[in-house]
């Protein structure tokens, strides 16, 4: 089930760059400019997949690129190979603007060798001269520690940055042509669920596809999905979703055939927005040849609240199941999908999907809890990760059920890759989560939400886009933890709030400064009802990735020596390294278009 991507995944392209003097000089670094570009490529090999789990494919130029007429060439190639973001390599001295990839869209970096038998360094600096002054932002990567001109070997710290710099380029590189369908339209006034088509087309390179959600009503009473999966699917959802007992007000509650019946609507449901969103060939066989070739979309969301909830099931079960990992047909590559049609959060969790390939959290970001005002309720003193206070994620909906905390890694809990997951950690996350009937009196139309605790301490990271007026789209990252709280303070907290929601307490890791002064301003400083947790530390690949995109990052709590932007943004001054992002963005634009 797996249409997400019409044409080739997108490919890295590898630009050995010489000196193109022939009689002594080239024929002389041939074989270790080469052996540069496929050591890259070995890297890259083995530490890189597409979030489908194929390892990442890579092209090298046919022949070291010594001038125009070879770079030309090369290009030529990349554009037949689908190549989505290109690293040129280089042992030696050679000819800047003549060799450099010139394509504007393409993220670029290159990495210098540092040797002192050949310059290296010297075309390195040279060449991001000429890329600065064509307005052609590239990475630079350039070792540490001299290396002697026979050895063959990545340093770690050049290793680190050609990741990083290849983690963010094939996420820009994968977005591009793909849609982000929304099914329905404003959810409750949330301004992120105003889907700005100009943003995404211009900065992601993505169409913006629309569907009324009157179209899951046809396709239900129209019976347009398969019904072999959907006998299966209800089987699998009544084996492995433990319905929870009814919260409601005797008065508020829904009738047992009423509950049955919503069961049936909200497996449907997910079966038709997964078809709406990457399509399905049954559908053709089944003769809905229309249906069947769904929007192309990576990422995608549902208005549900309110007209749909006033009357219809909520969209909970949908949600919660297209963000996990796994559902009947097994464990498979998350969905990327906002709850309320926030589109704006939609897209902070196709960034960290893109960079990490695992599974996002969708949350609300609800409460903040000083260590003061827990005591006052739970007469707990918070300690540990928590000691400075915490901030309450959550939201009815579309939490991923990996954030159970019953994935592991080594003994150690963990949100890890589709592929890496088993079936007993897949059984697990779907044990530790009980399916409640809705809270009627915010959805009417009954329906059953996802009720889980992140019972773990695990390395995350929340991110947002913003869109502000006059100034476009701007990141926030905030690096932390997920903290487990003893069960007796966590029912209490947890029993002032919706008690049929997922819950994942979060803290931020502070500095002291700013918008890190405390985990009270990490709350006031965020820019939204919503936020994108993702598993580990990634802040430093989105502000990478930001910077490939032109997008600012307002506020982070990323260590400055792994902030690796291009190298045209040290032009724009280095008192202060946002105020010199901003300026940057500012000036080159949209990667794909006029702001
Ligand atoms: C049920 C409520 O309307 C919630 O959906 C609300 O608290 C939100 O999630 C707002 O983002
Ligand atoms: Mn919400």
């Amino acid at each position: 089930m797996t249409n997400y991507w019409v044409g080739d995944l997108p490919r890295i392209g590898i630009r050995p760059i010489i000196d193109g003097r022939r009689r002594g000089i080239r024929e002389s670094l041939e074989e270790k400019t080469m052996n540069m570009a496929k050591s890259v490529e070995a890297l890259l090999k083995e530490h890189l997949r597409y979030p489908n789990g194929e390892t990442v494919e890579c092209v090298i130029a046919d022949t070291t690129i010594g001038g125009v007429t070879e770079a030309a060439r090369c290009a030529d190639k990349f554009a037949k190979h689908n190549v989505g973001l290109t690293i040129s390599v280089t042992p030696c001295w050679a000819y800047g603007s003549e060799t450099i990839d010139m394509d504007p869209m393409i993220p670029k970096a290159i990495w210098g060798f540092n040797g002192t038998e050949r310059p290296g360094a010297v075309y390195l600096a040279a060449a991001l001269a000429a890329h600065n002054q064509k307005g052609l932002p590239a990475f630079s990567i350039y070792g540490r520690e001299v290396q002697d001109i026979d050895d063959n070997s990545i340093p770690e710290d050049v290793k680190g940055k050609l990741l990083q710099f290849a983690r963010a380029g094939l996420a820009v590189a994968l977005m591009k042509g793909k849609s982000y369908l929304a099914m329905g339209s404003v959810s409750m006034g949330i301004a992120g669920s105003i889907v700005d088509a100009p943003f995404f087309q211009k900065y992601l390179g993505m169409r913006n596809e629309y569907v009324d959600m009157s179209e899951f009503t046809r396709r239900i009473e129209e019976e347009i999905y398969d019904p072999e999966e959907f006998a299966k699917a209800l089987k699998w959802t009544k084996e492995n979703c433990t319905e929870g007992e009814d919260q409601n007000k005797p008065e508020k509650q829904r009738s047992r055939a009423d509950k049955d019946k919503d069961w049936e609507t909200v497996v449907k449901m997910t079966l038709i927005a997964r078809d709406l969103m990457i399509g399905n060939p049954r559908l053709k066989e089944l003769g809905f040849e229309e249906e069947a070739e769904g929007h192309n979309a990576l990422a995608g969301g549902f208005q549900g609240q309110r007209q749909w909830t006033d009357h219809f099931p909520n969209g909970d079960f949908m949600e919660a199941i297209l963000n996990s990992s796994y559902d009947w047909n097994g464990i498979r590559q998350a969905y990327m999908f906002a709850t309320e049609n926030d589109a704006l959060n939609g897209v902070s969790m196709l960034f960290g999907h893109l960079l990490t390939n695992t599974a996002q959290l969708f949350a609300d970001v609800r409460t903040y809890w000083s260590p003061d005002a827990v005591e006052r309720v739970t007469g707990a003193k918070l300690s540990g990760k928590a000691a400075g206070g915490l901030i309450h994620l959550i939201n009815s909906g579309s939490a991923t059920l990996d954030a159970t905390g019953k994935l592991e890694r080594d003994g150690e809990p963990v949100i890890k890759p589709f592929w890496e997951i088993t079936e007993e950690e897949a059984a697990a996350c779907l044990k530790a989560t009980t399916w409640y009937p809705g809270n009627t009196e915010y959805f009417r139309g009954g329906g059953y939400s996802s009720k889980f605790v992140t019972e773990a301490e695990m390395p995350v990271t929340m991110c947002r886009l913003n869109l502000v007026e006059g100034l476009g789209p701007v990141l926030q990252i905030a690096e932390g933890y997920t903290v487990k709280l003893p069960r007796e303070v966590h029912d209490v907290l947890d029993a002032r709030t919706d008690y049929t929601w997922p819950t994942t307490w979060f803290a931020p890791n502070l500095t002291g400064r700013g918008a890190f002064r405390d985990v009270y301003s990490v709350m006031n400083h965020w820019g939204a009802n919503h936020g994108s947790i993702s598993y580990g530390h990634i802040g430093k690949d989105l502000i990478s990735l930001a910077a490939m995109l032109r997008i600012p990052v307002s506020m982070h709590n990323v260590k400055e020596e792994d902030i690796f932007r291009p190298s045209t943004w040290n032009a724009f001054g280095t008192d202060g390294l946002e105020g010199a992002d901003y300026r940057a963005c500012e000036t080159f634009g949209p990667l794909y278009g006029r702001k």
